[in-house]
């Protein structure tokens, strides 16, 4: 193998880094393949096809939205085969073409398939088809992403238990499906095999379903997710077996001792980073207590002409993260002497479930913890003329702000299109536009959902 000018290690959102700006560079990507597929997590198994199936899963609940409404519809069939193929039908061809273009459409650029290691400074071995090769380089980027965790139970391993890595590829649907976890993954899940007529359990740790949302977010999700879903809190798994067909989960919760059957189980308590694949530690590469590659506001590594980013080494685990991330990156190769840095004050995110959840900046519980000076607006969905319209009864957007300043502090929302409603108070927050200059300093298009925003933010007690 020559030596490279730049080796990228991961194909999610390294694969955009090298761009006409690299023309006279050689590069070379390194990829193992996710399930066998190229681009790694947010186009085969993350983002993207949860969405796709998501909005399927939404619209499977017309029915019973429009029964309020006066509207009876029947859902007659979801057809499982038809919408997995539907969207992996597109997702693939994408995943292909990505690869191809790398490995073929450059003549700069060498895609290296397999997985690799680090074997030394700048030194990366990769086993894969082609034998074993050892790329060096002046520069590396890490994007080796992460994994889903697997619980220590005891026989989690006979079980065949699905990750998110493999659940959107069943054959068939289950009757019954047992989620482990009450987190992004499983509530996103839980609200798409629910909607296509799956019974769910989901089993939490906790006494709450998405505890680290806002305080009265997540009450509110766990009140709705348990009028849904068969919701056991509080529980410990015990150990876990397959009988006839069935996965027998047994747990113990605060009435002693029980046990779930399904005949799936999916297991979504959280991602790994890649560090131990790439054996970050051969590579000269710090990391943090959580295993992620320790970055600068830069995102160089403890070593020289390292950068990584993403999930191996982010504390966001978000591909508009990933992405920002990638494009600092790619400035600080091409200009060394004038680094950017990344910017992670307002980083917002979506949960897709049902309702839909979307949030940046402060908690109520991190404003009190962090000892901040704050008011909260409530504005139910309810009140809004939009809401009469939907007959909604449970959405809200809560907002904090500075008393004293009306700047925006955080601002959360559960219910329809939460992250679309959301987006305008990101950019409030990162423009600095105060409550009041945003609410009255524009107009707001009536009888719209974004009035649920407007009024949220003239219904904050300032000073
Ligand atoms: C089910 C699910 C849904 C999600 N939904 C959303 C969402 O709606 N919105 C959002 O913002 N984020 C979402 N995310 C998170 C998002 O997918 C990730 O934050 C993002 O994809 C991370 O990108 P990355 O480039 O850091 O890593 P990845 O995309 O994981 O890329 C890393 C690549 O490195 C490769 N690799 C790793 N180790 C090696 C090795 N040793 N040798 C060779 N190659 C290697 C991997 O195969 C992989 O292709 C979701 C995640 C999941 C799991
Ligand atoms: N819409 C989105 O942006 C989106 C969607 C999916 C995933 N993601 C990203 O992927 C990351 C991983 O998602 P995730 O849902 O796997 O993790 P998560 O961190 O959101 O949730 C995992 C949950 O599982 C719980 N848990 C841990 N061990 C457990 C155990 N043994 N039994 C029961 N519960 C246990 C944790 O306490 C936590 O509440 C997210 O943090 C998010 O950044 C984003």
């Amino acid at each position: 193998m020559p030596h490279f000018d730049l080796v990228i290690i991961g194909s999610g959102s390294g694969n955009s880094i090298r761009d006409e700006r690299f023309a006279d560079w050689n590069v070379a990507v390194v990829e193992k393949g996710i399930e066998g597929s190229y681009g790694g997590t947010c186009l085969n198994v993350g983002c993207i096809p949860t969405k796709m199936f998501v909005h399927t899963a939404d619209v499977t609940s017309t029915p019973s939205s429009g029964t309020k409404l006066g509207v009876d519809l029947e859902l007659r069939d979801a057809r499982w085969r038809d919408i997995r193929d539907r969207i992996f039908g597109r997702i693939d061809a994408i995943s292909e073409g990505g690869r191809r273009y790398r490995a073929e459409g450059e003549p700069t650029v060498t895609l290296v398939e397999g997985q690799g290691r680090f074997t030394g400074v700048k030194e990366f071995t990769v086993d894969g088809a082609d034998g074993r090769q050892v790329l060096t380089a002046d520069r590396f980027v890490v994007a080796a992403g992460g994994r889903p965790v697997i619980p220590d139970i005891p026989g989690i391993e006979s079980v065949g238990a699905h990750t998110s890595d493999t659940v959107m590829r069943l054959e068939s649907l289950p009757p019954r499906m047992i989620i482990l976890g009450t987190g992004f993954v499983a509530t996103e899940f839980a609200h798409v095999f629910s909607g296509l007529g799956v019974d769910v359990t989901l089993i939490g740790r906790s006494g709450r379903v998405l505890r680290a949302q806002d305080e009265d977010v997540s009450a509110r999700f766990t009140e709705l997710a348990e009028q849904r879903w068969d919701v056991r809190l509080d529980r410990k798994e015990l150990d876990v077996e397959r009988v006839d067909g069935v996965t027998r989960l047994h747990l113990d919760g605060p009435d002693g001792p029980e046990v779930v059957e399904a005949e799936e189980l999916l297991v979504a308590i959280g991602r790994r980073p890649n560090t131990d694949l790439i054996d970050s530690a051969a590579g000269g590469l710090d990391t943090a207590a959580d295993g992620k590659i320790t970055v600068d506001a830069t995102q160089r590594t403890s070593v020289d002409g390292v950068w990584a980013l993403g999930d191996v080494s982010s504390a966001f685990e978000l591909k508009h993260v990933a992405n920002h991330e990638m494009r600092v990156v790619q400035h600080n190769l091409l200009h060394p002497d004038e680094p950017i840095e990344s910017d992670h004050r307002f980083v917002p995110h979506a949960v897709f479930s049902s309702p839909q959840i979307a949030s940046v900046g402060l908690t109520e519980q991190q404003a009190r913890e962090h000892g901040v000076r704050y008011v909260t607006k409530i504005q139910d969905y309810g009140d809004i003329a939009y809401g009469w319209a939907m007959e909604d009864t449970t959405g809200f957007a809560k907002l904090l702000a500075d008393p004293a300043t009306g700047k925006i502090l955080g601002a959360h929302i559960i219910g329809a299109q939460a992250p679309t409603l959301l987006q305008p108070l990101v950019q409030a927050m990162e423009f600095d536009i105060d409550a009041r200059r945003m609410a009255r300093g524009q107009y707001w298009i009536h009888p719209a959902m974004p009035e649920l925003v407007e009024n949220a933010l003239l219904g904050l007690p300032l000073d």
